[in-house]
């Protein structure tokens, strides 16, 4: 079989802002620390986290379009290549896209199409753009429209129309979902799932565990700036395959899995604990967990937690037949399947 390409490689991506506090005193904020993830050709990978988390700073950071006052450090490669800001600036808009998440992104005062064509006039541009929303079952109709007069889920098929015009390899789409009707974003997001299947690698940004599980092949689980967990959507099937406790507690907060929230909330991005960010609303947070936590592989994924090996391990003994205390086959190796 043919290995598939990464289309886009990060590897330990770290954004810091500088901040003027009282008296002109200079300080970092870490907003996002020692990130890594890939997204391979045809691939549709999905990035959850609550508000805050890092995720748009993320989506910029790829696309070179960072606040004037941040700085980052670490590695981005596209398709195989370090992507330098003069190649982030080439790329940008043609082969990597932004779908993004504020519709104000739009231009109020100027007609549809114009907006999808970015300005062109010429034969071709207007077939194409007939052509493209016609994909999303949008129509010439549509290309006369102002921004107004569009539903909430015409106005993400309009972005994900722009973002599509030039055929891209690398389509990162931050929040295209808020504020839609379950069916809308369902069909949003399928249009996402096309793009994949036709080789591009997709990027989704979302909160909403639920869509992304429906979608993507791969969730990567942000939390306070960094990357707790990556793991295989099917990893989301069951709670005792997840590996962090965090990834657990979004899998019980699921609807299907009664909705129960934990305690406590994401730290600010100023005011981290040592070690490990979920440590302080970790049931199983021990002293290990307060110092550097890195991100490995476990089973198939990748955790940035010191406690995960016990965590699994104490479900697989609870599997076992007659459960954890019942003490039979006493030191039979435990193996997958078994
Ligand atoms: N221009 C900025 N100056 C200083 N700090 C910033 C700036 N932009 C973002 N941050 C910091 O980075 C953090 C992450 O922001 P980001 O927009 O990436 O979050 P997000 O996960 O996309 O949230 P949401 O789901 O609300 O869109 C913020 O909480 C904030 O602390
Ligand atoms: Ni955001």
């Amino acid at each position: 079989m043919e290995e598939k390409r990464n289309v886009l490689s990060i590897e330990h991506l770290s954004i810091s802002f500088s901040r003027y506090e009282r008296r002109f005193r200079r300080t970092n904020l870490n907003a996002i620390r020692d990130l890594s993830l890939t997204v391979g050709e045809g691939e549709m990978v999905a990035v959850v986290g609550a508000s805050g988390s890092g995720k748009s700073l993320l989506a910029h950071a790829v696309l070179g379009i960072l606040p004037y006052n941040a700085s980052w450090s670490g590695t981005m490669n596209y398709r195989g290549e370090i992507l330098t800001e003069k190649r982030m600036k080439a790329l940008r808009g043609k082969e990597i896209v932004l779908v993004p998440q504020s519709v104000s992104y739009l231009d109020p005062l100027m007609r549809v199409g114009e907006q999808v064509r970015n300005g062109k006039q010429d034969r071709e541009s207007r077939k194409k753009s007939l052509a493209v929303l016609g994909r999303y079952g949008l129509d010439e109709k549509t290309e006369r429209l102002f921004p107004f007069q569009l539903s909430g889920g015409m106005t993400r098929r309009i972005l994900i129309s722009t973002a599509v015009m030039e055929t891209p390899r690398l389509v990162i789409a931050d929040e295209p979902t808020p504020g839609l009707h379950i069916t809308a974003a369902r069909r949003v997001l399928s249009h996402f799932r096309e793009i994949a299947d036709q080789g591009a690698g997709v990027l989704l940004i979302t909160h909403d565990l639920e869509l992304a599980l429906d979608t993507a092949d791969r969730i990567v689980v942000f939390y306070a700036g960094t990357n707790l967990e990556e793991a295989d959507s099917r990893d989301f099937a069951r709670e005792q395959t997840l590996r962090h406790p965090y990834s657990r507690a979004l899998f019980r907060a699921m609807p299907e899995h009664g909705f129960s929230a934990a305690p406590g909330a994401q730290p600010f991005a100023g005011e981290l604990p040592e070690g490990c960010p979920y440590g302080p609303r970790c049931p199983w947070a021990q002293e290990v967990c307060r110092g550097e936590v890195p991100y490995r592989e476990l089973r198939g994924g990748m955790v940035r937690c010191a406690r995960a090996e016990w965590l699994m391990e104490q479900d697989d003994l609870a599997e076992r037949p007659g459960g954890a205390a019942a003490g039979d086959g006493g030191g039979r190796e435990m193996r997958d399947g078994t």
